[in-house]
Protein backbone atom coordinates (compact mmCIF):
# COMPACT_ATOMS: atom_id res chain seq x y z
CA UNK A 1 0.00 0.00 0.00
CA UNK A 2 1.16 3.63 -0.74
CA UNK A 3 2.18 5.94 1.50
CA UNK A 4 -0.59 8.28 0.69
CA UNK A 5 -3.25 5.91 1.15
CA UNK A 6 -2.90 4.35 4.53
CA UNK A 7 -3.20 7.82 6.58
CA UNK A 8 -4.86 7.15 10.13
CA UNK A 9 -6.75 10.37 12.06
CA UNK A 10 -5.11 11.79 14.45
CA UNK A 11 -2.14 12.13 12.20
CA UNK A 12 -0.65 15.27 11.64
CA UNK A 13 0.96 16.00 8.37
CA UNK A 14 3.76 18.88 8.78
CA UNK A 15 4.75 20.64 5.36
CA UNK A 16 8.61 20.39 4.45
CA UNK A 17 9.04 24.16 3.58
CA UNK A 18 6.11 26.30 4.33
CA UNK A 19 5.94 24.41 8.18
CA UNK A 20 2.16 24.66 8.38
CA UNK A 21 0.51 21.77 10.10
CA UNK A 22 -2.28 19.37 9.62
CA UNK A 23 -4.19 17.05 11.46
CA UNK A 24 -6.33 14.17 9.61
CA UNK A 25 -9.77 13.62 10.88
CA UNK A 26 -10.99 11.02 8.60
CA UNK A 27 -10.35 9.76 4.55
CA UNK A 28 -12.26 11.63 2.08
CA UNK A 29 -11.86 9.62 -0.74
CA UNK A 30 -8.89 7.74 -2.82
CA UNK A 31 -8.14 8.25 -6.87
CA UNK A 32 -6.05 6.97 -8.77
CA UNK A 33 -3.56 9.78 -8.26
CA UNK A 34 -3.73 9.66 -4.44
CA UNK A 35 -5.74 10.34 -1.49
CA UNK A 36 -7.90 13.04 -0.22
CA UNK A 37 -8.61 13.49 3.93
CA UNK A 38 -10.61 16.16 6.06
CA UNK A 39 -7.76 17.66 7.98
CA UNK A 40 -7.97 20.49 10.91
CA UNK A 41 -5.40 23.79 10.44
CA UNK A 42 -5.00 26.80 12.05
CA UNK A 43 -8.19 28.16 10.54
CA UNK A 44 -10.45 25.65 10.19
CA UNK A 45 -11.50 22.75 7.86
CA UNK A 46 -9.13 21.92 4.52
CA UNK A 47 -8.78 18.80 2.16
CA UNK A 48 -5.19 17.75 1.55
CA UNK A 49 -4.54 15.61 -1.58
CA UNK A 50 -1.70 13.74 -0.70
CA UNK A 51 -0.02 11.90 -3.21
CA UNK A 52 3.18 9.67 -3.91
CA UNK A 53 3.51 11.27 -7.08
CA UNK A 54 4.63 14.53 -6.87
CA UNK A 55 4.43 15.42 -10.72
CA UNK A 56 0.93 14.29 -10.19
CA UNK A 57 0.66 17.16 -6.77
CA UNK A 58 2.66 19.91 -9.27
CA UNK A 59 0.46 19.56 -12.27
CA UNK A 60 -2.86 19.80 -10.56
CA UNK A 61 -1.65 22.70 -8.27
CA UNK A 62 -0.96 24.23 -11.49
CA UNK A 63 -4.40 23.63 -13.28
CA UNK A 64 -5.77 25.28 -9.71
CA UNK A 65 -3.45 28.21 -9.68
CA UNK A 66 -5.32 28.76 -13.01
CA UNK A 67 -8.42 28.26 -12.48
CA UNK A 68 -8.27 30.80 -9.35
CA UNK A 69 -7.32 33.37 -12.02
CA UNK A 70 -10.36 32.50 -14.17
CA UNK A 71 -13.27 34.86 -13.17
CA UNK A 72 -16.51 33.20 -12.04
CA UNK A 73 -16.61 31.14 -8.17
CA UNK A 74 -17.78 27.75 -9.44
CA UNK A 75 -14.59 26.18 -10.77
CA UNK A 76 -13.62 24.12 -8.13
CA UNK A 77 -11.59 24.55 -4.76
CA UNK A 78 -9.30 27.38 -3.80
CA UNK A 79 -5.75 26.60 -3.10
CA UNK A 80 -4.25 27.46 0.27
CA UNK A 81 -0.93 25.57 0.43
CA UNK A 82 1.56 22.72 -1.10
CA UNK A 83 4.21 21.46 0.45
CA UNK A 84 6.12 17.72 1.07
CA UNK A 85 5.28 15.97 4.32
CA UNK A 86 8.99 15.46 5.88
CA UNK A 87 8.12 12.41 8.21
CA UNK A 88 12.04 12.30 9.16
CA UNK A 89 14.33 9.62 8.47
CA UNK A 90 14.23 7.72 5.12
CA UNK A 91 11.11 7.86 4.70
CA UNK A 92 9.46 8.22 1.21
CA UNK A 93 8.35 12.28 1.02
CA UNK A 94 5.14 12.65 0.13
CA UNK A 95 3.77 15.92 -1.83
CA UNK A 96 0.85 17.25 -1.09
CA UNK A 97 -1.40 20.58 -1.30
CA UNK A 98 -4.51 21.68 0.58
CA UNK A 99 -7.42 23.02 -0.70
CA UNK A 100 -11.07 24.54 0.61
CA UNK A 101 -12.64 21.74 1.84
CA UNK A 102 -16.69 21.26 -0.08
CA UNK A 103 -19.06 20.41 2.29
CA UNK A 104 -21.64 19.38 0.55
CA UNK A 105 -22.87 15.79 -1.57
CA UNK A 106 -21.80 14.06 -4.48
CA UNK A 107 -24.04 15.08 -7.65
CA UNK A 108 -26.17 11.95 -8.20
CA UNK A 109 -26.66 11.81 -4.20
CA UNK A 110 -28.18 15.49 -4.86
CA UNK A 111 -30.32 14.15 -7.14
CA UNK A 112 -31.62 11.07 -5.78
CA UNK A 113 -32.68 12.94 -2.56
CA UNK A 114 -34.11 16.35 -3.81
CA UNK A 115 -35.43 15.08 -6.99
CA UNK A 116 -34.60 14.71 -10.59
CA UNK A 117 -36.03 17.89 -11.37
CA UNK A 118 -32.56 19.59 -10.12
CA UNK A 119 -31.04 18.48 -13.47
CA UNK A 120 -31.28 21.08 -15.43
CA UNK A 121 -30.67 23.60 -12.49
CA UNK A 122 -27.45 22.25 -11.70
CA UNK A 123 -26.53 21.82 -15.80
CA UNK A 124 -26.98 25.37 -16.05
CA UNK A 125 -24.30 26.09 -13.59
CA UNK A 126 -22.42 23.68 -14.70
CA UNK A 127 -22.55 24.92 -17.94
CA UNK A 128 -21.66 28.52 -16.55
CA UNK A 129 -18.99 27.11 -14.78
CA UNK A 130 -17.42 25.29 -17.99
CA UNK A 131 -18.08 28.43 -20.10
CA UNK A 132 -15.40 30.28 -17.48
CA UNK A 133 -13.08 27.52 -17.84
CA UNK A 134 -13.23 27.38 -21.90
CA UNK A 135 -12.76 30.94 -22.15
CA UNK A 136 -9.59 30.60 -20.57
CA UNK A 137 -8.66 28.25 -22.87
CA UNK A 138 -9.11 24.74 -20.71
CA UNK A 139 -10.91 22.20 -21.10
CA UNK A 140 -12.05 19.93 -17.68
CA UNK A 141 -11.51 16.65 -19.37
CA UNK A 142 -12.76 14.16 -17.06
CA UNK A 143 -16.45 15.58 -16.71
CA UNK A 144 -18.82 13.17 -14.41
CA UNK A 145 -20.92 13.30 -11.41
CA UNK A 146 -18.21 11.69 -9.13
CA UNK A 147 -16.46 14.95 -9.74
CA UNK A 148 -19.07 17.76 -9.06
CA UNK A 149 -20.18 17.99 -5.62
CA UNK A 150 -23.52 19.86 -4.96
CA UNK A 151 -23.54 22.15 -1.92
CA UNK A 152 -26.32 23.25 0.27
CA UNK A 153 -28.07 27.23 0.73
CA UNK A 154 -27.44 28.18 -1.68
CA UNK A 155 -27.35 24.85 -3.94
CA UNK A 156 -24.60 25.62 -5.98
CA UNK A 157 -22.83 22.85 -8.06
CA UNK A 158 -18.77 22.57 -7.91
CA UNK A 159 -16.06 20.74 -9.58
CA UNK A 160 -13.34 18.61 -7.62
CA UNK A 161 -10.70 16.66 -8.90
CA UNK A 162 -8.75 18.84 -11.47
CA UNK A 163 -6.22 16.08 -12.47
CA UNK A 164 -7.93 15.39 -16.26
CA UNK A 165 -8.11 19.52 -17.50
CA UNK A 166 -6.56 19.88 -20.36
CA UNK A 167 -5.44 23.04 -22.41
CA UNK A 168 -7.92 23.65 -25.53
CA UNK A 169 -5.94 21.88 -28.74
CA UNK A 170 -4.37 18.98 -26.63
CA UNK A 171 -5.20 15.23 -26.05
CA UNK A 172 -7.58 14.49 -23.37
CA UNK A 173 -5.27 13.28 -20.45
CA UNK A 174 -7.78 11.29 -18.50
CA UNK A 175 -11.39 10.25 -19.00
CA UNK A 176 -14.47 8.09 -18.03
CA UNK A 177 -15.67 5.90 -20.80
CA UNK A 178 -19.17 6.43 -20.47
CA UNK A 179 -19.13 10.17 -20.66
CA UNK A 180 -16.11 10.33 -23.51
CA UNK A 181 -17.30 11.02 -27.02
CA UNK A 182 -14.12 8.83 -28.05
CA UNK A 183 -15.73 5.85 -26.43
CA UNK A 184 -19.56 6.45 -28.70
CA UNK A 185 -17.80 7.00 -31.58
CA UNK A 186 -19.19 10.60 -31.96
CA UNK A 187 -16.04 12.32 -31.58
CA UNK A 188 -12.34 12.91 -31.23
CA UNK A 189 -10.46 12.42 -27.97
CA UNK A 190 -8.87 16.24 -28.72
CA UNK A 191 -9.44 18.77 -26.10
CA UNK A 192 -12.06 21.47 -27.37
CA UNK A 193 -14.84 23.10 -25.66
CA UNK A 194 -17.72 20.04 -27.41
CA UNK A 195 -15.91 17.47 -25.20
CA UNK A 196 -16.99 18.82 -21.91
CA UNK A 197 -20.29 19.34 -23.18
CA UNK A 198 -20.58 15.99 -24.57
CA UNK A 199 -19.64 15.28 -20.83
CA UNK A 200 -22.31 17.43 -19.49
CA UNK A 201 -25.15 16.07 -21.79
CA UNK A 202 -23.90 12.48 -20.40
CA UNK A 203 -24.05 13.53 -16.81
CA UNK A 204 -28.22 14.33 -17.45
CA UNK A 205 -28.23 11.37 -19.44
CA UNK A 206 -26.59 9.28 -16.21
CA UNK A 207 -28.59 11.14 -14.02
CA UNK A 208 -31.87 10.45 -15.98
CA UNK A 209 -31.77 7.06 -16.63
CA UNK A 210 -30.77 6.21 -12.85
CA UNK A 211 -27.80 4.72 -13.83
CA UNK A 212 -25.18 3.70 -16.76
CA UNK A 213 -24.92 1.45 -19.69
CA UNK A 214 -22.97 -0.34 -22.14
CA UNK A 215 -22.71 1.16 -25.73
CA UNK A 216 -23.93 -1.30 -28.80
CA UNK A 217 -22.90 -0.85 -32.26
CA UNK A 218 -24.95 1.67 -32.60
CA UNK A 219 -23.80 4.23 -29.89
CA UNK A 220 -25.71 7.35 -31.21
CA UNK A 221 -29.23 5.79 -31.78
CA UNK A 222 -28.98 4.00 -28.08
CA UNK A 223 -27.84 7.09 -26.37
CA UNK A 224 -30.71 9.09 -28.46
CA UNK A 225 -33.21 5.84 -27.92
CA UNK A 226 -32.16 6.45 -23.37
CA UNK A 227 -33.00 10.40 -23.91
CA UNK A 228 -36.30 10.00 -25.78
CA UNK A 229 -37.57 7.02 -23.19
CA UNK A 230 -37.41 9.33 -20.00
CA UNK A 231 -39.80 12.14 -19.46
CA UNK A 232 -36.97 14.53 -17.81
CA UNK A 233 -34.58 14.19 -20.65
CA UNK A 234 -36.91 14.25 -22.89
CA UNK A 235 -38.28 17.75 -22.49
CA UNK A 236 -34.15 18.44 -23.03
CA UNK A 237 -34.01 16.27 -26.21
CA UNK A 238 -33.07 19.06 -28.41
CA UNK A 239 -30.27 20.14 -26.40
CA UNK A 240 -28.52 17.13 -25.53
CA UNK A 241 -28.87 15.74 -29.18
CA UNK A 242 -26.75 18.72 -30.13
CA UNK A 243 -24.51 18.60 -27.76
CA UNK A 244 -23.77 14.74 -27.83
CA UNK A 245 -23.49 15.48 -31.80
CA UNK A 246 -20.91 18.23 -31.33
CA UNK A 247 -22.75 21.27 -32.69
CA UNK A 248 -22.28 23.53 -30.01
CA UNK A 249 -19.22 25.46 -30.26
CA UNK A 250 -19.56 27.38 -26.74
CA UNK A 251 -21.17 26.05 -23.46
CA UNK A 252 -22.87 29.31 -22.92
CA UNK A 253 -24.93 28.57 -26.25
CA UNK A 254 -25.81 25.67 -24.78
CA UNK A 255 -26.95 27.11 -21.44
CA UNK A 256 -29.34 29.60 -23.72
CA UNK A 257 -30.83 27.00 -25.25
CA UNK A 258 -31.53 24.78 -22.00
CA UNK A 259 -32.96 27.63 -20.54
CA UNK A 260 -34.94 28.42 -23.68
CA UNK A 261 -36.02 24.67 -23.97
CA UNK A 262 -37.31 24.40 -20.27
CA UNK A 263 -39.58 27.16 -20.31
CA UNK A 264 -41.24 25.48 -23.42
CA UNK A 265 -42.76 22.57 -22.16
CA UNK A 266 -44.64 24.77 -19.51
CA UNK A 267 -45.69 26.79 -21.55
CA UNK A 268 -47.48 23.81 -23.21
CA UNK A 269 -48.46 22.30 -20.05
CA UNK A 270 -50.16 25.66 -18.72
CA UNK A 271 -51.53 27.29 -22.08
CA UNK A 272 -52.49 24.69 -23.93
CA UNK A 273 -53.35 21.38 -21.77
CA UNK A 274 -53.39 18.75 -24.07
CA UNK A 275 -53.20 21.00 -27.33
CA UNK A 276 -50.48 19.63 -29.62
CA UNK A 277 -47.24 21.69 -30.01
CA UNK A 278 -46.79 24.20 -32.53
CA UNK A 279 -44.41 22.27 -34.85
CA UNK A 280 -46.85 19.23 -34.58
CA UNK A 281 -44.45 17.31 -33.66
CA UNK A 282 -44.33 14.71 -30.82
CA UNK A 283 -45.39 16.91 -27.82
CA UNK A 284 -43.25 16.18 -24.36
CA UNK A 285 -45.55 14.11 -23.22
CA UNK A 286 -44.31 10.96 -21.02
CA UNK A 287 -42.92 8.77 -23.68
CA UNK A 288 -43.70 4.80 -23.17
CA UNK A 289 -41.51 3.51 -21.21
CA UNK A 290 -39.23 4.70 -18.02
CA UNK A 291 -36.13 3.84 -17.47
CA UNK A 292 -35.34 6.08 -14.49
CA UNK A 293 -35.76 4.59 -10.47
CA UNK A 294 -35.85 8.43 -9.39
CA UNK A 295 -38.93 10.65 -8.74
CA UNK A 296 -41.14 11.50 -11.05
CA UNK A 297 -40.63 15.05 -12.86
CA UNK A 298 -43.84 17.27 -12.01
CA UNK A 299 -46.67 15.73 -13.71
CA UNK A 300 -50.43 16.44 -13.47
CA UNK A 301 -51.62 14.42 -10.61
CA UNK A 302 -54.60 12.20 -10.75
CA UNK A 303 -57.63 14.03 -8.49
CA UNK A 304 -60.20 12.03 -5.91
CA UNK A 305 -63.52 12.28 -6.78
CA UNK A 306 -63.76 15.16 -3.99
CA UNK A 307 -62.81 18.55 -5.79
CA UNK A 308 -64.91 19.57 -8.82
CA UNK A 309 -62.54 18.72 -11.65
CA UNK A 310 -61.91 22.44 -12.88
CA UNK A 311 -60.28 23.35 -9.10
CA UNK A 312 -58.07 20.62 -9.60
CA UNK A 313 -56.84 21.40 -13.24
CA UNK A 314 -56.18 25.03 -11.33
CA UNK A 315 -54.47 23.66 -8.61
CA UNK A 316 -52.36 21.21 -10.80
CA UNK A 317 -51.61 24.04 -13.42
CA UNK A 318 -50.77 26.16 -9.58
CA UNK A 319 -48.44 23.93 -8.57
CA UNK A 320 -46.68 23.76 -11.67
CA UNK A 321 -46.25 27.25 -12.28
CA UNK A 322 -44.92 27.67 -8.91
CA UNK A 323 -42.78 24.72 -8.85
CA UNK A 324 -40.87 26.25 -12.01
CA UNK A 325 -40.97 29.34 -10.76
CA UNK A 326 -39.61 28.46 -7.41
CA UNK A 327 -36.48 27.00 -9.38
CA UNK A 328 -35.95 29.50 -12.23
CA UNK A 329 -36.02 32.46 -9.09
CA UNK A 330 -33.31 30.46 -6.92
CA UNK A 331 -31.03 30.37 -10.08
CA UNK A 332 -31.75 33.98 -11.28
CA UNK A 333 -30.93 35.20 -7.76
CA UNK A 334 -28.03 32.99 -6.82
CA UNK A 335 -26.41 32.87 -10.22
CA UNK A 336 -27.27 35.59 -12.90
CA UNK A 337 -27.56 38.48 -10.69
CA UNK A 338 -24.04 39.57 -10.10
N1 LIG B 1 -11.95 19.76 -2.04
C1 LIG B 1 -12.65 18.70 -1.67
N2 LIG B 1 -13.62 18.83 -0.75
C2 LIG B 1 -14.34 17.75 -0.37
N3 LIG B 1 -14.15 16.50 -0.85
C3 LIG B 1 -13.19 16.31 -1.76
C4 LIG B 1 -12.41 17.40 -2.23
N4 LIG B 1 -11.52 16.92 -3.15
C5 LIG B 1 -11.78 15.60 -3.25
N5 LIG B 1 -12.78 15.22 -2.43
C6 LIG B 1 -13.29 13.86 -2.24
O1 LIG B 1 -12.23 12.95 -2.35
C7 LIG B 1 -12.49 11.98 -3.36
C8 LIG B 1 -11.20 11.61 -4.06
O2 LIG B 1 -10.69 12.77 -4.70
P1 LIG B 1 -9.71 12.72 -5.93
O3 LIG B 1 -9.39 14.10 -6.35
O4 LIG B 1 -8.57 11.83 -5.61
O5 LIG B 1 -10.69 12.14 -6.97
P2 LIG B 1 -10.76 10.86 -7.86
O6 LIG B 1 -11.64 11.25 -9.00
O7 LIG B 1 -11.22 9.70 -7.08
O8 LIG B 1 -9.25 10.73 -8.24
P3 LIG B 1 -8.36 10.49 -9.48
O9 LIG B 1 -8.80 11.33 -10.61
O10 LIG B 1 -7.03 10.87 -8.90
O11 LIG B 1 -8.47 9.02 -9.79
C9 LIG B 1 -13.50 12.66 -4.27
O12 LIG B 1 -14.30 11.72 -4.92
C10 LIG B 1 -14.30 13.49 -3.30
O13 LIG B 1 -15.34 12.73 -2.71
Amino acid sequence: MKVADKILPGTKIKGKWHQNEYTVIKSLGKGANGAVYLVQRSSGLAALKLSDNSMSITSEVNVLKHFSKVQGKNLGPHLFDTDDWDQGGGSPVPSFYVMEYIKGVPFLDFVKARGAEWVPVLMLQLLGSLSNLHEAGWVFGDLKPENLIVTDSPVTVKIIDVGGTTGIGRSIKEYTEFFDRGYWGMGSRKADPGYDLFAAAMIAVNAGCGGRFLKNSEGEKLLFEKIDSVPLLYKQRSVLRKALKGQYAKAEEMKKELLRCLAEPEKRQTSSMGRSSRSGQKTASPPPKRHSAQKKPVTKRKRSSGGSHSSSGWMDTFIVVSGVFILYALYIYHFLLP
